[in-house]
Parts: structure tokens; sequence; C-alpha cells
């Protein structure tokens, strides 16, 4: 059996950030508030949805009050539109019906919480792919706490990468002692080069060909 590979979702499988975008502007609309642009809410996005909140709510100005009900808010009016506008990145559901053939068991580990998460897997008929799904909320620590990722390569088998496009991803996967593939066209603040990683690719159909045929890969800690 192939090693397991565990994905990350916002920025890496599918392009998310309309629809949190979207959905985040409904709630600052409640709360007499300026919308945020795209490039605000990509910012924004990597350590989950009261993360997420806090940041836009600090960027125009809205009181620590407004904390709790902005996120219940954010998080029943996403849940209600997860997946308008979200898509899946060029050449991902080959990529994994590739990594399937080839025997690796996949999984996804990401901060968003699991209930919009699993939300998105369905409506773009993703989730068949994957035999565990963790999310922001499923354990008491996200990433960059190794549990969540751990927990993700407990369930599958013997780790092979985890797939990933932030910071907060290169940082989870050194933490866990597993490779590091960089997705380069999703939500990342620095330069590639800031980011440790075992490789980084901006392509799917690439991730599918360097992962063909490969028994193990080296972990990004030292
Ligand atoms: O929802 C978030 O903030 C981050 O999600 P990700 O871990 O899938 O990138
Ligand atoms: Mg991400």
């Amino acid at each position: 059996m192939s090693g397991a590979i565990v994905f990350d979702l916002d920025g890496t499988l599918v392009d998310s950030a309309p629809d949190i975008r979207a959905a985040l502007n409904r709630v600052l609309a409640g709360e007499n508030a300026e919308p945020v642009t795209l490039a605000e809410t990509v910012s924004f996005v990597g350590h989950g949805i009261p993360q997420l909140v806090r940041q836009a709510r600090e960027a125009r100005g809205l009181g620590p009050d407004r904390q709790d009900p902005m996120t219940a808010a954010m998080l029943a009016g996403y849940l209600a539109e997860p997946a308008a506008l979200t898509r899946p990145y060029p050449g991902v559901t080959a990529c994994l019906e590739r990594l399937c053939a080839l025997g690796h068991p996949l999984g996804l580990c990401t901060n968003k919480a699991l209930a919009p998460t699993l939300a998105i897997l369905d409506a773009l008929d993703l989730g068949r792919f994957f035999g565990v799904v963790i999310g922001g909320d499923s354990l008491p620590q996200k990433k960059p706490d190794p549990a969540p990722l751990h927990a993700a390569f407990a369930a599958l088998g013997t780790p092979l990468l985890y797939v990933g496009d932030s910071e907060v991803d290169a940082a989870t996967a050194e933490a866990t002692g597993v490779a590091f593939a960089l997705f380069t066209k999703g939500y990342r603040k620095a330069p590639v080069t800031a980011l440790r990683h075992s490789f980084a690719f901006d392509r799917f159909d690439d991730l599918a060909r360097h992962l063909d045929g490969r028994a193990a890969l080296s972990p990004t800690a030292g």
C-alpha cells in the first residue's frame, strides 16, 4: 500500500475566497460596516472562521463584544451558501483520481469548520476521495498544532505527504514531521522561499506526475 497523502482545503484544493467574502460581507452589512475586498478576505483566511471574523472586525473598527455574534452569523451564513462561487483549482479532480488509482489513501485537514467543509466537498463532488476529513473544530487544537494532521494520518496509515498552500500548512507539516508539498497559487502571504517545503508545484498535473511511482519523501522537519 502506498503512503497516505493529506490535503488542506482553502487555497489548495479549492478557490473558496469568493464565497467566504460574500458570507463575511453579509455579516458586515448587518453591522453597518464597509464590505471587504477579495484581497482582504484572502489575507484573513488560514486560521479558521473565528480568527477570520476577528481580523475583519478589527479592520472595520468593530468592538470585541461583536466577536461572538458575528462568528455565529458567519458560520450560519456561510453554511447556507458555501459553494455558490467556490471551484476546485484546475486539475484537482483528475489528480485525486490518479492518486487513488496509485493506491494512496487520501485525507483532508483544514482549519475551516467541519460543517461547511463537508458541504463544499459534497457540492463539488470531492468527498468521495477522502478516507478522513478533519475540520478546524474537529479537535480542540487547530493547525499549526500538529494534532489535527496527526489525527488524519492516524486514520489513514503510513504518512507520505501533506499538501497545502500557506504558512500555517508549512508549520503544521514541520511540527508533524511529514514531507510538505506547497501549492503556489493559493493564499500564501510570504514568498515561496520563505516557507519550508519538500517541493513546490503550481499545477495539479505536476503533483500527480511528481508522486507517480514515488515511495518516500523527506520530511521538512530537520
Ligand atoms: O478556513 C480557514 O481559515 C483556513 O482553511 P484551510 O486550513 O483549508 O486553508
Ligand atoms: Mg489553505
